[in-house]
């Protein structure tokens, strides 16, 4: 005779654990499972991708109908248990159903909290939990138009991008000075924030709410300071309690959760608790990856399997949203006995931080970039010592000191060890599907395990369990499309772009099916970059795409304060033009004189207000400091004053700076002319150095001098200073029309290597077109600072910081 099972609860901790439990005992029990749910047990991590209309809802169902009947497990879906007897083993449900059992799961899950609001009760207030909530957000983006989600942690940011894309305006109601803040910190928080902004959403922070409004249906919502929202839709998003109201009732030791021993018991016998509804070692998970883990060892104890016991677990999480990269580990906050590494990039949109404790990484947070996520992950799990190689995990160049790599750390991993937590996929299934099915590539692996179809965290794990099992050269590798938003490359989308004539960044994320409507960070700025660069007379720069400093003009600094560099061409300067950076600089209280590196008088502490009264005041043209585009032409004194000079490298500066000011480039460029080989001026390495030779001038370019210190390469030799001009030009066209967006001229030449450059340029016809189209594309461009002088609305952007803005000072 088999034995009874009883499961309460058909989701996703329970029904992993019955799968396991199946494999290691198929014939030991006879089972039933109860769920609320009419539907079979489904990932419900993935309803925040159907909401955002990623993937359907058919696509979701982990184990359909057929696999309940196929394995003899009888299912009572849409019945909900509202009574257990421990005394007589049995359960009982709201329509009738009695059952008895001999070992009972209780695996119920949480509730989501309803904040206790007056009106919460009104027609279009919901939680995010389950498909029917996701139906209804679904519907009711068809009929209404503003949507209000209480809550900015993981599940209420999932919803507003989802109701984006159902084309609501979406404001997020926090009530945390900034977003995520049991995973992130502040700084993290606050690129999260601007890059959310830049997709649409709205955000009121630090908002306590106090009624909902409406007479049946919800109107708004009211806060405490008395102001108040529109909204026809809430979602309340702020938080899970565990759900035990029917163990509570059968008088099992509840605490937060249902309290659970290492082997998933609770304090009745014969009764186990599993996934959100339980409380092991005083925590209750709130994510799939601990309760997978759970799963495993209960199904051992039910099959009288050996096993140590759950042993808790360290948790990670990646939100899920499209175009924002955000990972989020253990400990991630600082305090008196923790040190931490942190790289900051507001230019690109990378923050990286990792916590270090007595010489082991306790938690980290990645935004922007977060494909160390699962290395680093692996560090705070194993807890090895990384005294003296702190930096190294974050900076080092190659692998060295950075710990194991992806291949190394699949390779360590046993055979059940889950790689893909999203969708409780181990090592040993997605080796059976290179094995067995013939998967080579990322893409086949999630079609046939669903790994890797969720937050995404784990395709680094998967790329590197093909290469273990496959060796590099069996791998498939698909081409990475320019961001998460599209499968395309650069070259397609600038082709399509040529091709069918789009000139705004909305017709191709339209036309070439973007799957994230509003883009990204990664795409925006790079689509309107290729646009101005294929159709510089039709597309309009879009502002809101640029970063902002290229937005302000200006380069922001640490405190919020902006740091002004007007043009000094060739670097030479005139006492007028002294006079009149002083006069400013003592007028807006400018606290820093500094002459940079470029040969430049930067002007650091200026209040954003005050930029547009300074270039006014200055009248000199703006010295693109901040932006991509030509930064500076070096110069040194040359033939004019030094007795070493063959050639006058400070009037060849001067005109290459003329002739290119303004340049708009995939990345920043920098310029700089030497009077002889004797290089003063370091040409070597800039991106295009002029050195001057014995009757003529030596064209470098290439060259680097910032993080990856790169020798420039040499182009070619030309004997009068007009050629220097005409390469020049040429050159910098052949640039802009084949980098990638944000590709430095070192990183583009080591990539396409020198000779199919010269090659490209070798022809004076070729270099005639380019330089043409590059003059085509400079005449059209005015000085951004006069610009905004001319432009009351743009001036007026300047006016005033805004809330979120003024959060991130
Ligand atoms: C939109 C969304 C996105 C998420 N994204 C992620 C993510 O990216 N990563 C991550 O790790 N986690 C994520 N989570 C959390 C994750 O889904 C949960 O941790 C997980 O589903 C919990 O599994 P569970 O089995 O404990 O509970 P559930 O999946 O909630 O299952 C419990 C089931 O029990 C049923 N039930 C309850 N009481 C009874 C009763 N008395 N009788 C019968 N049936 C009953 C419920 O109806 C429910 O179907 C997300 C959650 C949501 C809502
Ligand atoms: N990508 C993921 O891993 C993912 C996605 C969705 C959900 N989840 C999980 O689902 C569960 C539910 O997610 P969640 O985001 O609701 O929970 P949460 O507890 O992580 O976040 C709730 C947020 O709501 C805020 N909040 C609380 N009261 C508020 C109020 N009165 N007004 C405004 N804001 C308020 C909190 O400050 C907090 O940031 C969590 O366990 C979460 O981990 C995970
Ligand atoms: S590079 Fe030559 S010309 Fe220029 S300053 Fe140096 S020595 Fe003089
Ligand atoms: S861990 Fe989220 S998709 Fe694999």
């Amino acid at each position: 005779m088999r034995k009874k099972l009883v499961m309460v609860g058909n989701g996703m901790a329970g029904v992993a654990s019955i799968e396991h439990l199946l494999k290691l005992a198929p014939q030991k029990y006879e089972i039933t499972i109860f769920g609320s749910e009419p539907h079979p047990n489904y990932n419900r991590i993935m309803l925040s991708s159907v909401l955002a209309g990623d993937t359907e809802m058919k696509d979701i169902v982990i184990n359909d109908w057929d696999w309940y009947k196929d394995n003899q497990i009888t299912l009572h879906a849409g019945h909900t248990v509202n009574k257990v007897d421990t005394k007589n083993k049995t359960v009982a449900t709201d329509t009738g159903i009695t059952e008895s059992y001999d070992e009972l799961i209780l695996a119920t899950g949480s509730l989501p909290f309803m904040l206790p609001l007056p009106g919460a009760d009104k027609e279009g207030v919901i939680a995010f939990r389950d498909i029917k909530d996701c139906e209804t957000m679904i519907e009711t983006a068809k009929q209404y138009k503003k949507a209000v989600v209480i809550g900015g942690g993981l599940l209420g940011l999932e919803a507003a991008r989802g109701l984006l894309n159902l084309n609501m305006d979406v404001t997020v109601v926090h009530i945390h000075q900034y977003l995520m803040e049991r995973q992130l910190d502040q700084t993290a928080a606050i690129m999260l924030q601007r890059e959310l902004e830049a997709q649409g959403m709205k955000f009121l922070l630090e908002k306590n709410s106090e009624a909902i409004t409406g007479k049946q249906r919800v109107t708004g919502l009211k806060f405490d300071d008395g102001t108040w929202a529109e909204a026809d839709l809430i979602v309340m998003a702020v938080g899970i309690r565990p759900n035990v109201a029917l163990a509570k009732g059968a008088g099992v030791e509840i605490n937060r959760g249902i309290v659970v021993n290492d082997y998933l018991e609770t304090s009745l016998p014969n009764v186990y608790a599993i996934g959100e509804c339980a409380e092991h070692r005083g925590i209750a998970y709130g994510l799939v990856a601990p309760l997978y883990e759970q799963g495993a060892v209960l199904a051992k104890r039910l099959a009288g399997v050996e096993t140590e016991g759950y042993q808790g677990s360290v948790t990670s999480t990646k939100l899920k949203v499209s175009g924002v990269n955000v990972f989020s580990a253990g400990q991630f906050a600082d305090d008196l006995h923790t040190r931490s590494v942190r790289v900051q990039d507001d230019f690109n949109g990378i923050y990286k931080k990792v916590v270090i404790k007595n010489g082991r990484v306790i938690g980290s947070v990645l935004f922007g970039d977060t494909s160390d996520g699962s290395r680093i992950f692996s560090m705070i799990r194993s807890g090895e010592d990384v005294t003296g190689k702190e930096k190294q995990i974050l900076l080092a160049d190659d692998a060295s000191g950075k710990g194991k790599s992806d291949v190394e750390l699949v390779a360590a991993m046993a055979d059940d060890e889950i790689i893909c937590g999203c969708n409780g996929v181990s090592k040993g299934d997605i080796v059976s599907a290179i094995h067995d099915k013939g998967c080579t590539s990322v893409g086949e692996i999630k079609a046939c395990t669903k790994a890797s179809g969720g937050c995404g965290s784990c395709k680094n794990l998967v790329e590197g369990l093909l290469a273990h099992t496959l060796g590099e050269d069996g791998v498939t590798t698909v081409k990475e499309g320019i961001c998460g938003c599209t499968p395309l490359g650069r070259d397609e989308v600038v082709a399509a772009i040529r091709e069918m004539k789009l000139t705004t960044s909305k017709e191709v994320m339209h036309v070439l099916e973007w799957h994230n409507k509003e883009g990204c960070s990664k795409c925006r700025p790079a689509l309107n970059y290729y646009l101005g660069m294929v159709w510089p007379e039709e597309h309009e720069d879009e502002r809101e795409s640029r970063f902002v400093n290229e937005r302000n003009h200006a380069n922001i600094q640490k405190d919020g304060r902006y740091s002004v560099v007007p043009r000094i061409y060739g670097g030479v300067t005139t006492p007028e033009d002294l006079k009149k950076i002083a006069d400013v600089a003592v007028k807006y209280n400018v606290e820093l004189v500094k002459i940079t590196g470029g040969q430049r008088l930067d002007l650091f502490g200026i209040e954003k207000e005050d930029l547009p009264k300074v270039w006014e005041e200055l009248g000199m043209e703006s010295g693109y400091a901040y932006g991509k585009a030509l930064r500076t032409v070096k110069t040194c004194v040359g033939s004019t004053w030094c007795r070493f000079g063959t050639q006058d490298s400070i009037q060849m500066g001067i005109d290459l700076e003329k002739k290119f000011q303004r340049m708009n480039t995939p990345a920043k460029v920098k310029m700089a002319v030497s009077g002889c080989p004797r290089n003063c001026a370091e040409a070597t390495i800039k991106d295009y150095g002029v050195v001057a030779i014995d009757g003529g001038w030596e064209i470098y370019v290439g060259g680097n001098g910032g993080t990856d210190v790169r020798a420039a390469d040499s182009l070619v030799r030309v004997k009068t200073s007009e050629e220097v001009i005409e390469w020049s030009g040429a050159y910098w066209q052949y640039y802009r029309e084949n980098a990638n967006y944000n590709e430095r001229t070192s990183k583009w030449i080591e990539r396409v290597g020198i000779d199919a450059i010269k090659q490209a340029l070798a022809k004076p016809e070729d270099r005639k077109a380019l330089f043409e189209r590059l003059d085509k594309a400079l005449s059209l461009i005015e000085d951004p600072w006069k610009e905004v002088l001319e432009n009351e609305e743009l001036r007026k952007s300047f006016e005033k910081l805004e809330v979120n803005e003024q959060l991130a000072h």
